[in-house]
């Protein structure tokens, strides 16, 4: 087995430092490389082949899934409100009709979550595509943005808006079930060339989360430093935050792939196929 290129990527925002820890803390082998970089670069490079295993968007991978397996128990997810995950505007869904809304470009899911939850109001904006991490990066003409991530956390998007509607929280009223907004894949083409490549892998993410989950107060105090952000937002963000991918979250997925396809945001189906050591 030639160990010198298994390429892994990682969101480089806070929210997947739990699954990263032990890999950041001796658990990385030499054959792993690792690339960081926000979900929007990770899905385009896994697509192209840049990557052998990265989380993704989830909705990314519903519309790839032809070429991707899911890896087991890995995800990024909540049950109720994200934090991370904001619809910031200055009036209520219903008031948006014709109004421009700017999607930020670093997401998939969310990006499509909005879609879908405009769809079922059916109120029809003027979607546009951006840069959205910074205030500056908000178009005078925009009524409301999605940002995502750590700018999320960060930046003071209250002062530029009258509402912050948090789109884990807004599934959640609608269905009363989690939301998968990332999930772990593995390209089709290299899984069956290198199963136990790719078992190794997974084996390493989950004692690496195992670790983090240990080093709690660690990942953290990192975090703070990272983002200079309050301790309690952080600690409240990694006890609504879930990494894990059971079975009412594959069901909450394919719930959300349905009804885009029911909106015709997806052409077709799409069931969650696991990578199976
Ligand atoms: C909770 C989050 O989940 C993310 C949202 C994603 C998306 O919208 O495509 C992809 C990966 C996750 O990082 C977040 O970024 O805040």
């Amino acid at each position: 087995m030639n160990k010198d290129t298994l390429s892994m990527g990682r969101i480089d925002y806070i929210n997947a430092s739990p699954v990263y820890y032990g890999l950041d803390h001796g658990l990385l082998p030499a054959w792993i490389t690792m690339t960081d970089g926000p979900p929007a670069v990770l899905n385009r490079m896994i697509r192209r082949g840049d990557l052998a295993i990265s989380p993704i968007s989830a909705g990314f991978y519903g519309c790839h899934h032809r070429d991707l397996l899911v890896l087991p128990d890995l995800s990024i997810s909540c049950n109720g409100p994200v934090l991370s995950v904001i619809l910031m505007s200055n009036s209520p869904i219903e008031k948006l009709h014709n109004k421009k809304v700017v999607l930020t470009e670093d997401s998939a899911t969310s990006a499509l979550l909005v879609r879908l939850i405009f769809a079922e109001h059916k109120v029809t904006p003027v979607f546009v595509t951006g840069k959205m991490r910074h205030p500056e990066d908000i178009p005078v003409d925009a009524e409301a943005v999605l940002v995502i991530g750590d700018a999320a956390l960060t930046q003071p998007w209250d002062d530029f808006f009258d509402l912050r509607m948090d789109l884990g929280k807004l599934w959640y009223q609608s269905t009363g079930m989690p939301f998968v907004f990332a999930v772990w894949v593995v390209r089709r083409d290299f899984a069956a060339q290198h199963p136990e490549r790719v078992a190794l892998a997974l084996d390493l993410f989950l004692q690496s989360r195992h670790q983090g989950y240990e080093n709690i107060g660690a990942v953290i105090d990192r975090g703070v430093a990272r983002l200079n952000l309050d301790r309690c937002l952080i600690e409240r963000y990694y006890q609504v935050l879930l990494c894990d991918l059971d079975s009412p979250k594959i069901h909450a997925l394919e719930l959300f792939f349905q009804r885009l396809y029911m909106h015709g945001l997806f052409n077709e189906q799409v069931k969650v196929e696991l990578f199976q050591p």
